[in-house]
């Protein structure tokens, strides 16, 4: 088939080459012509596990183009819009001038019988308003509602291979032509819901504020258990054997980050009030509010730990992505840990195999080092606050040579308690003795 993908970052970028390498013809469109440039020869411009094996693959095949001009969209089949729909400015309703801009841009490119096929993140009641649109514009073409579960680290497998599909339809034709673009997915056996605007943009904001809520259930436990002196992770361990709870999106520590969970719970929250639902989603907001108490609770720990004040202490932050195998930083508890501890006059070194360009763009003030052992050197306190699977495998033994003083936050809870103390080292976790 033929496809365009409207917005090429990390969820369209990674769409378009996976559609291209299933043997859809397909064109990715972004305003941002630096990023084209680099996807155009096989050079993502971030970081994704086996991102750039299928970019090249599908570029070598012909398959898979790039452009920065929408009228290079037309004729295609199916367009699946995917650009950013980030928390508005001064607010926390989502900002639409991405998808709206998109959405215009494509109008006239659109061939008789297109799917105009929306990817982001939206309020319910967005498809909507732009089905309405179509239909003065473009009355041959359909608006379709297909929302995104990708994770970051996982976005190539989560693409090809996704949990389940959603469609929200006004039309059989509509669901017909998605079940084209993913026939292989639908043969391997995925789910598919076929419904409505509504329930198809509510899926995908459920979903990110169950997962939140999960998280910060956890790390509500956490807080309870640091007062009685009792270990969150043999807590989650014991009630994530309760199948009907299960053990994942269950590790308490320096809570949920990224360009994800935290706007879409926020958008969701004031959406809901626009709706004059706002009490239906108010436990959302003590989910916000657990979530950023946790990196205090870090920095908290800091200042405990070098005896009241972190000022012109050396503090080695290990991690500013908002989780591992990714080089996203935003939103991400790491950074901000790390940005409030030099707030406090500390010498923060920063460090991360992938993220130090983006939080460096972000965050200038901090000092950033690639090199762990760097950033180890002679420090105070040690921070980790992504769990990288570098930072899992240090040994405390010879971690101790490196720093200063012995004092660990592990702020994962990744690390063995009784292996650091044993090796001389004050160990604090998150929740756990
Ligand atoms: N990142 C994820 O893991 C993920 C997963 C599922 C859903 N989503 C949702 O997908 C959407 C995109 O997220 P992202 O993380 O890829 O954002 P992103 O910021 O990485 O990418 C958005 C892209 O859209 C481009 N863009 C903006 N305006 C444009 C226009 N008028 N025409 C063409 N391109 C334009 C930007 O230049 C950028 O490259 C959001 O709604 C997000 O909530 C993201
Ligand atoms: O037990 C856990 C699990 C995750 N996290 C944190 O939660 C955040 C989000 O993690 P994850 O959900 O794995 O990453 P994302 O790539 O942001 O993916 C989420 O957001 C995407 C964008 O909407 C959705 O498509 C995905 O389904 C949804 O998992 C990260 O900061 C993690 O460190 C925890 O603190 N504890």
């Amino acid at each position: 088939m033929r496809i365009s993908v409207i917005g090429c970052g990390y969820l369209g970028a990674v769409h378009a080459a996976a559609m291209a390498e299933l043997g859809h013809v397909v064109v990715g469109v972004d305003v941002d012509e630096q990023k084209i440039a680099r996807l155009a020869v096989g050079d993502p411009p971030f970081f994704e596990p086996g991102l750039p094996e299928i970019l090249r693959s599908a570029l070598g095949s012909g398959r898979l183009r790039f452009s920065s001009d929408p009228a290079d969209a037309a004729g295609a089949e199916v367009h699946f819009l995917a650009v950013g729909t980030p928390q508005a400015a001064g607010g926390h309703a989502a900002d639409l001038r991405f998808v709206d801009a998109a959405f215009d841009a494509l109008l006239p490119h659109l061939a008789p019988g297109a799917v105009v096929a929306g990817k982001s993140t939206v309020p319910v009641g967005t498809a909507e308003r732009l089905a309405d649109r179509l239909a003065e514009v473009a009355p041959h073409a359909t608006l379709a509602w297909n929302p995104e579960f990708l994770r970051e680290g996982f976005a190539v497998k989560d693409t090809v291979q996704p949990d389940r599909l959603v469609y929200g339809v006004r039309s059989p034709e509509a669901s017909d032509v998605l079940d084209r673009v993913y026939a292989s997915a639908i043969e391997a056996g995925t789910p598919r819901i076929v419904t409505d605007f509504a329930t198809a943009e509510l899926v995908k904001v459920a979903a990110n504020a169950f997962l939140a809520t999960k998280i910060s259930f956890i790390n509500a436990m956490a807080e309870i258990a640091e007062t009685v002196g009792a270990d969150v992770t043999q807590l989650a361990d014991a009630i994530g054997h309760d199948t009907r709870i299960g053990r994942r999106f269950l590790n308490a520590g320096v809570g949920f980050g990224g360009g994800c969970l935290p706007k879409d719970i926020r958008a969701f929250t004031a959406r809901a009030e626009e709706l004059g639902r706002g009490e239906s989603v108010a436990f959302l907001k003590e989910v916000d509010a657990i979530n950023l108490r946790r990196r205090h609770r870090v920095v908290e720990l800091a200042r405990e730990l070098l005896g009241g004040s972190v000022h012109g202490r050396k503090v080695a932050v290990l991690g500013v992505t908002f989780k591992p195998d990714s080089d996203d930083v935003r939103d991400s508890p790491a950074l901000d840990i790390a940005v409030q501890l030099k707030g406090l006059g500390a010498d923060v070194v920063a460090v991360d195999p992938e993220g130090v360009e983006n939080a460096r763009a972000r965050h200038p003030q901090l000092e950033y080092s690639t090199s762990t052992a760097t950033a180890l050197d002679r420090a105070d306190l040690v921070v980790l606050a992504t769990e990288w699977a570098e930072y899992r495998a240090l040994d405390p033994a010879e971690t101790l040579r490196s720093v200063a003083a012995a004092r660990i936050i592990d702020g994962r809870n990744v690390l063995d308690p009784d292996a650091w103390r044993a090796a001389g080292w004050t160990y604090r976790g998150l929740g756990r003795p």
